[in-house]
């Protein structure tokens, strides 16, 4: 495309945005939470008119799905062949694959083009596996509005030879907008069925940011509040984005040692234990790498130790973990059979954690951590943990 096309269609890209005075919102991501979190926008779209035009594009990863045998909405036999997720999300308002058996609202259109997605979004709500970020903000590369806001719903760090970064980072540097972020103790599928749960959204966009149209809301906490409160998902908003997003990377690792015990019965006051000395870790974390981050957010919102103790009981990273330890089988071997196409997020954690520790010669200060990344790899046992974690 010439460069005259492109700023045509740039400038008619902005007239509409200013037409409208709205914000136009994009969630990039439909899996188990990102189908869950599509929903609760939605809900929140439609209910503030004055804000938010109500439809909300869902960016879906696209893949071809058979329905199965039987369902308790849809007559199956209308779908008997594979069909694309996203022709059957927009035929059945409903994620079958990755949040089965959930209404989703009609204002929720599933998108299989990420440029389409995202066109003319005032506010992108960045909601994957944390392993496709990098590749989706380089497809996403001047595709989207230059005074676009974002929030990372993504929980885990990134980790590169010498440095590390929160997602809501790393999203912000390779699109340059702001980017928040959004944590709490949120098992997708209890929070779908709208049953309660609080969460905490952090905020705190510096002041020299590409100006939002004079037309367009001030996104602050209000907006973001207005965007993501729901009578069953209570919000909070804060200015930690370092403690928020880092409460919800690094319990993951926890998790993983909560099911390790759990999967050997060693009952309750071994996951205790285990849980203690993990939110140690996480806290003592956030404050050595990050200067920003208060360690109160990991005491006193659901980001932190909520986010711990729901995760540790009944969280994917939890059960996998469980199951290998029962089964004597490898945790990528649990994750692929029981997940049906879910990605753990711990696994991954736990070897970029130790991989960044290692590098600074720290893994002796992070115990449990280190011990959860050795049994994973082999190198240690479960049974050996009580020993890794002792304190002098
Ligand atoms: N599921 C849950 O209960 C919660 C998850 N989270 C966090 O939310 C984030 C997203 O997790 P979920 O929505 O649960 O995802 P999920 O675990 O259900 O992951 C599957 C998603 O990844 C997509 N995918 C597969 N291959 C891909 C590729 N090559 N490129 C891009 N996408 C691809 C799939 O289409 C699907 O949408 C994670 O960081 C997770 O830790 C946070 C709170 C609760
Ligand atoms: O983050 C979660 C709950 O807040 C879900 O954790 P899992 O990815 O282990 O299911």
């Amino acid at each position: 495309m010439s460069s005259s096309s492109v700023a045509k269609q740039r400038l008619g890209q902005l007239t509409r945005i200013m037409a409208s005075r709205k914000h136009r919102v994009t969630v990039i991501g439909s899996g188990n939470w990102g189908s869950a979190i599509s929903k609760i926008v939605a809900e929140n779209t439609a209910a503030h008119p004055q804000l938010f035009e109500p439809e909300v594009h869902m960016w879906v990863f696209e893949e071809q799905y058979q329905l199965p045998s039987t369902h308790p909405r849809f007559d199956v036999s209308k779908h008997s062949t594979p069909q694309e997720l996203t022709t059957l999300i927009n035929t059945l308002n409903e994620n079958v694959k990755y949040l089965p058996s959930i209404a989703l609202p009609t204002n929720v259109i599933a998108t299989p083009s990420l440029p389409d997605a995202v066109r003319d979004a005032t506010i992108l709500v960045f909601n994957v596996p944390h392993q496709f970020i990098h590749s989706i903000c380089s497809q996403l590369n001047g595709q989207i509005l230059p005074y676009a806001r974002a929030v990372s719903c993504i929980k885990g760090v990134d980790v590169s030879a010498d440095s590390i970064s929160l997602f809501s980072e790393t999203i912000g540097r390779k699109l340059g907008i702001y980017c928040g972020a959004l944590s709490g103790a949120n098992i997708a599928n209890e929070v779908a069925a709208e049953k309660f749960s609080e969460t905490t959204v952090a905020y705190d966009p510096p002041g020299d940011l590409t100006p939002l149209p004079e037309e367009l809301p001030p996104v602050d906490h209000g907006v973001m509040k207005a965007l993501f409160h729901r009578p069953y998902f209570h919000v909070r908003v804060v200015n930690d984005v370092a403690g928020v997003s880092l409460g919800g990377a690094l319990k993951n690792i926890v998790a993983i040692a909560s099911g390790f015990v759990d999967g050997l019965g060693w009952g309750d006051n071994a996951k205790a234990a285990v849980m203690r000395v993990g939110l140690m870790e996480m806290r003592k974390f956030g404050q050595q790498f990050f200067s920003s981050c208060r360690s109160e957010t990991f005491t006193e919102e659901s980001c932190g130790v909520a986010d711990l103790i729901t995760s540790c009981n009944g969280g994917r990273n939890h059960r996998c973990a469980m199951l290998s330890v029962k089964e004597g089988k490898k945790i990528e071997e649990i994750e692929e059979r029981v997940l049906n196409g879910q990605k753990l997020q711990g696994t991954s954690t736990a070897r970029e954690v130790n991989m960044f520790l290692k590098q600074r010669g720290l893994e002796k200060e992070y115990p449990l951590f280190t011990a959860v990344y050795l049994i994973l790899r082999g190198e240690a046992k479960v049974e050996d943990l009580p020993k890794m974690i002792e304190r002098e």
